[in-house]
């Protein structure tokens, strides 16, 4: 646990990481781990060494997204090692546990955990560390807001109302500990049929705007509904990998190009 000062934690860098972008969202669902992984993905494809940590220690989705098992190595001074697939390093509670195995804990043992995973892991000299936050806005994103020295955070929301009146919670604090905010990402934006390529905004389509525009809020991206990216990622190869060239990886590029402007 790190030194406390005026009652609240000192916060802290990551051994072995440059930077720390969190990826979050208020509601569950929304794509916010496929955001992470292909935003993560697209950072190493602009140059830059990338980490992806998932700190959803109930329901883990990197391993499946990176197509990952096992148990983690553990090195010679007692750290963690990364497991890596298409040049990222990951950590996840879903390495640590079975997935037949609920993780049915009790506080202390949850915090344990998460401090595992965020101080004992030896990442390798990373210029950013993606971490995948779980939803919402209980006690694992205030211990990672209050006591890691965080670079940015990117807000993951679907068009819908619910969602954005959820989202407002994110945003809210976020600037309550005073992590900067890098902007909004709008999943499920629109669908373009295959067809005729015409396109439907499903659900709505000002609502992020409006949001972003009452929170002086950058829109990083909008990322369509579209069927290959859910069933690439079901399969382990993200859009970024399975489909660099097609149009369809292209927002995420975008979002991570945006990401770097505002961090480097
Ligand atoms: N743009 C998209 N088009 C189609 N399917 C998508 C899109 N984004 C995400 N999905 C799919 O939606 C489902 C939920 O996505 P994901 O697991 O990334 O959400 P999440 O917000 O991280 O969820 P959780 O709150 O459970 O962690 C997955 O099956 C994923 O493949």
């Amino acid at each position: 646990m790190p030194r406390m000062s005026k009652g609240l934690p000192i916060k802290q860098k990551i051994p072995g990481v440059n930077k720390i972008v969190l990826v979050s969202s208020a509601k569950g669902g929304v794509g916010k781990s496929t955001v992470s992984i292909n935003v993560a993905l697209s950072l190493q494809k602009l140059g830059k060494k990338v980490g992806i940590l998932d700190v959803d220690l109930f329901g883990p989705s990197i391993p499946k997204l990176l197509n990952l098992s096992g148990e983690p190595r553990i090195s010679e001074n007692g750290k963690l090692l990364p497991l890596s697939n298409y040049g990222l390093e990951s950590m996840s509670m879903g390495y640590l546990i079975k997935p037949e195995n609920p993780v049915v804990w009790r506080g202390l043992m949850v915090m344990k955990a998460l401090q595992q995973l965020l101080f004992e892991v030896q990442w390798s000299n990373l210029d950013y560390l993606v971490v995948d936050m779980p939803p919402g806005t209980g006690d694992t994103q205030l211990t990672i807001s209050q006591q890691l020295k965080v670079n940015g955070a990117i807000i993951v929301t679907t068009p819908q109302d619910i969602a954005l009146i959820d989202a407002v919670k994110g945003i809210a604090m976020f600037n309550k500990v005073d992590i900067p905010l890098l902007g909004l990402v709008q999943n499920m934006s629109h669908y373009i049929c295959p067809n005729c390529h015409h396109e439907s905004h499903i659900f709505g389509s000002k609502g992020a705007e409006r949001e972003a525009k009452n929170h002086d809020l950058e829109i990083l991206g909008s990322i369509p509904l579209n069927e290959e990216i859910c069933t690439q990622s079901d399969a382990g190869k993200p859009v970024v990998v399975s489909s660099p060239d097609s149009p369809i990886s292209d927002p995420y590029v975008d979002i991570a190009r945006k990401v770097l402007n505002q961090l480097e």
